[in-house]
């Protein structure tokens, strides 16, 4: 199977390689007036991974209601359909794309190679089913996912006793060797590098002989609400799943039971939209907000406001509200302090906004997202110090002193949420060209479009 390679510029902060070609990218549109939008996001990334896996380990069929389609969820169906799952796709009820039915496979086979992407979700979500297979699969990925820690999830199978065939890397690309059966039991892990380590064990643990007791011994752990999302979901299809101490979680094995689920907007997705009614001025609304959720970007109805945004929820209907304007004329932007250990991936977005502040914000708790997509952390210092900007990198964080930004060519690094973290900058900055607008498939392929429709 051919691998499709995505291979981003070499990532080089501070290089002088950012000369652009006069005619790429895609030039950002500035906000000519206050928004008065209202925006519909299609499905959570994390959920609809998590819940195509645990359909696939089910004892039966079971239906995905409003399921993403994007680049890491269909990556998702790919690798699982490579190891034998099948899949009939029928009339959507979310109004972006179909809905999905997941037949899980009799056996699970492997003898397969399975194609991660970029995302981080897949290759840390699928090693642990291959394990459960019958053969060997071969995960690989882009040059960017070569480049992110797989360590956490490698290490744990082999101490699970999978027959994993790294060459030592600690990295893709690997080879499973699957047995069919996984026996389980205790195990510990490091998973400071990423949450998705535990989440990835804790998926497929149910499916083990002895279920797994699995420890964190790392001396931070990221990313909790998104282990929280794991639970919740595996509670939902009756796994015995439990917390006894922070940093410890066991799953007693049995069934896991095949549920119809309903996918959530994906709330992190709305992050640049909400961003943009502080930027741009006046009001943006996202409909479909639930009301009880474990996605993580339901915390920004609480760090907006921090920023100086009012938010409002009318039933699912959540809108935020610019700042008053300051006395000089300024946004009302504040600056802040935030530890954002929980909420990494609202970092790029919020950055942005942070650069409009009427003084400095610093952001902590985040030295793991080197590891995402890209070294976000030095990507998001080198392209707003591109335009002018003033953001200094810290052990574990970003300062963002504002300054008044120029326009200029703007690198996504072929990741999705520095490629919206561009269009917010150009909301206010005229003249920002992002030079791979098309990253954003990876978890929302509507962006441009959506983008537009709010600007219009
Ligand atoms: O489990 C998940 O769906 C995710 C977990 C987090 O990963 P990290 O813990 O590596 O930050 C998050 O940043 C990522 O966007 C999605
Ligand atoms: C880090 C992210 O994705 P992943 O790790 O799932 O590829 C993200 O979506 O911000």
């Amino acid at each position: 199977m051919q691998i499709s390679r995505y291979s981003a510029p070499e990532f080089d902060p501070y290089g002088d390689n950012r000369q652009q070609e006069p005619d790429a990218g895609w030039l950002a549109p500035t906000a000519t007036a206050p928004l008065e939008s209202v925006v519909a996001i299609p499905g959570s990334k994390s959920l609809t991974n998590r819940e195509l896996v645990l359909a696939a380990l089910a004892d039966g069929p079971s239906t995905l209601h409003a399921p993403l389609w994007s680049r890491d969820s269909e990556l998702m169906v790919e690798g699982l359909r490579a190891l034998g799952t099948r899949f009939e796709r029928m009339p959507g009820t979310g109004g972006f794309g179909d809905d999905l039915r997941v037949i899980p496979a009799d056996e699970l086979l492997g003898s397969t190679t399975i194609d991660c992407g970029l995302a981080g979700t897949v290759m840390r979500f699928l090693p642990p089913v291959a394990a459960l297979a019958l053969g060997p699969t071969t995960f690989d990925g882009d040059e960017g996912a070569r480049r992110r820690p797989m360590g956490g999830s490698i290490h744990g199978l082999q101490a699970l006793g999978v027959d994993l065939d790294d060459d030592g890397r600690g990295a893709l690309p690997f080879t499973v060797h699957g047995t069919g059966r996984v026996e389980g039991g205790e195990l510990a892990i490091d998973a400071s590098a990423s949450s998705q380590f535990v989440s990835g064990l804790l998926l497929s643990a149910a499916r083990f002989e002895r279920g797994l007791d699995l420890r964190h011994t790392g001396e931070r752990l990221p990313s909790l609400p998104h282990i929280e999302m794991t639970i919740e979901t595996l509670r939902a299809r009756r796994v015995d799943v439990a917390s006894p101490e922070p940093g410890r979680w066991v799953v007693e094995p049995g069934a896991i039971a095949a549920v119809d689920v309903a996918i959530e907007p994906d709330l992190s997705n709305a992050a640049p939209f909400l961003v943009a009614a502080l930027v741009a001025g006046g009001q943006v609304t996202i409909t479909g907000w639930p009301a009880q959720t474990t996605q993580v970007g339901a915390q920004l109805a609480q760090l907006l406001p921090r920023f100086g945004a009012r938010v409002s929820l009318d039933d699912d209907r959540l809108t935020v509200h610019a700042p008053e304007p300051a006395a000089d004329g300024g946004r009302g932007i504040r600056g802040v302090d935030l530890d954002l250990s929980e909420a990494g991936e609202l970092v790029p977005n919020l950055v942005a906004l942070a650069a409009f502040g009427d003084g400095p914000s610093t952001f902590s708790g985040i030295g793991h997202i080197r590891h995402h997509e890209t070294d976000r952390l030095a990507a998001l210092a080198a392209e707003l110090n591109g335009l002018g900007g003033r953001v200094t990198e810290l052990d574990d964080g970003l300062r963002v002193e504002p300054v008044a930004l120029t326009g200029g060519p703007w690198r996504a690094y072929a990741d999705h949420r520095m490629a919206t973290t561009g269009a917010i900058i150009g909301l206010a900055v005229p003249g920002v060209v992002v030079d791979d607008i098309g990253s954003t498939s990876k978890t929302l392929p509507q962006f441009t479009k959506l983008w537009e429709q709010m600007l219009a």
